[in-house]
C-alpha cells in the first residue's frame, strides 16, 4: 500500500448513463494521462473498474454500472435492483445525461432507483446547446430528490471538469486510498480475483445467492510455474452453502473452473484455484466480517 498519502479521501464513483451519453470520453478527459486504466477485461457484476484518479489529495476509482437502461420498456423493479445495489456499493453516483436526450425520460430511471448515495446530475454535451436549454435542464434536474449536485460539462470540449472534480471530491468519504499510486498491486490482483469469482457466483446463481456472497482471496501465492490463489466464498446460512457446492460439488468446480479461466486471461499466468465456501450468519451486518471483507 501507498504510504506517501497525508490526506484523504478515497472512494469509488460509479458513472451511470444511457449508451452514447459520453460515459467512456468523460473518463478518458477526467483521467487523460494520470488514468491507469485497470483491465477492461474485468467486467465484474458490481463494479466495471476502468480506471484511478489519484492526487496526494484524493484517490477516485471509477466504475461503470452493468445493465443497459433502456427506458423505453417499463422498468422492473428486480432489474433496477441490480443496478442500484450496484450504484450504491460506490460512494458517488455520477448520472450522466446527454443534455439533448429526453429529460422527463432520464428523470424517471434515476427517480426509480431511490440512491441513498451521494449522487451528482452531470449533463454532458453543453457545447451542442443554447445558454436557454442549458439553464432550463439545470432548472429541471436540480430540484429532484437524487440531484444533491449538478454539473454541466462538455467532455468533448473538456469544459467544467475541474468543477465536476470538485463535486466528486466534496461528497468522497475520508479514508486511505484503495491502489498504490503507479501500478497495481498484489493486493488489487487479489481483488480482482475476488470480483472475477463473485462474478461467476452471479452468472451461475439466482437473484438471492449473489447477494448473499462474498468472495475473500485468503491466499495469493506465485509458484515457479502458476499462482496459487485460494479463495473462501463466504455465505449467511448452510442451505445457500448447499447451494453453491451443488449436486456432487457440481456448481463450485463449474464457478472454479469458469473462474480460473478468466483468471488467467487477467494475471496472463497459469494459476490454480482452490474454492471454499463458509458460513458466516449475518455477515452483512458484522462490522468485522465486513472489514475482513473489505468492505469496511
Ligand atoms: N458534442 C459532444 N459530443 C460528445 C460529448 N461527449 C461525448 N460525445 C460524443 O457522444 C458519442 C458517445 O460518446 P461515448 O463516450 O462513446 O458514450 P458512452 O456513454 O461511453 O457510450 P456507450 O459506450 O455506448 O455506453 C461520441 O460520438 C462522442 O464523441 C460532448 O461533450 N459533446
Amino acid at each position: 500500500m501507498p504510504n506517501s498519502f497525508y490526506n484523504v479521501k478515497a472512494g469509488f464513483v460509479n458513472i451511470f448513463g444511457k449508451p452514447n451519453a459520453g460515459k467512456s470520453t468523460l473518463l478518458n478527459a477526467l483521467i487523460g494521462e494520470k488514468l491507469a486504466i485497470v483491465s477492461s477485461k474485468v467486467q465484474t457484476t458490481r463494479h466495471r473498474i476502468k480506471g484511478f484518479l489519484t492526487t496526494d489529495q484524493y484517490q477516485i476509482i471509477f466504475s461503470d454500472t452493468p445493465g443497459i437502461i433502456e427506458p423505453k420498456y417499463k422498468l422492473h423493479e428486480r432489474m433496477m435492483g441490480a443496478v442500484k445495489s450496484a450504484l450504491e456499493d460506490a460512494d458517488v453516483a455520477m448520472l450522466l445525461v446527454d443534455i439533448n436526450d429526453n429529460w422527463e425520460e432520464c428523470d424517471a430511471v434515476f427517480s426509480s432507483l431511490r440512491l441513498k448515495v451521494g449522487s451528482i446530475v452531470v449533463l454532458n454535451k453543453i457545447d451542442t446547446a443554447d445558454k436557454e436549454k442549458i439553464e432550463a435542464a439545470k432548472a429541471f434536474f436540480s430540484s429532484k430528490s437524487y440531484c444533491k449536485k449538478l454539473v454541466t460539462i462538455s467532455a468533448l470540449a473538456q469544459n467544467n471538469l475541474q468543477e465536476l472534480l470538485d463535486a466528486i471530491v466534496s461528497l468522497l468519504p475520508e479514508g486511505d486510498p484503495f491502489y498504490a499510486e503507479d501500478e497495481l498491486t498484489d493486493l488489487s490482483e487479489r481483488f480482482f480475483v475476488g470480483e472475477i469469482v463473485r462474478e461467476k457466483i452471479f452468472e451461475l446463481f439466482e437473484e438471492e445467492i449473489p447477494y448473499q456472497t462474498t468472495v475473500l482471496v485468503h491466499e495469493f501465492k506465485h509458484k515457479s510455474t502458476l499462482i496459487k490463489i485460494g479463495a473462501n466464498i463466504i455465505v449467511q446460512r448452510e442451505t445457500q452453502k448447499s447451494i453453491i457446492i451443488g449436486e456432487g460439488g457440481k456448481m463450485i468446480k463449474k464457478i472454479g473452473s469458469d473462474a480460473r479461466k478468466d483468471i488467467e486471461k487477467f494475471l496472463g499466468q497459469k494459476v490454480f484455484l482452490e474454492l471454499f465456501v463458509k458460513v458466516r450468519p449475518k455477515w452483512r451486518e458484522n462490522d468485522l466480517f465486513l472489514k475482513e471483507y473489505g468492505y469496511s
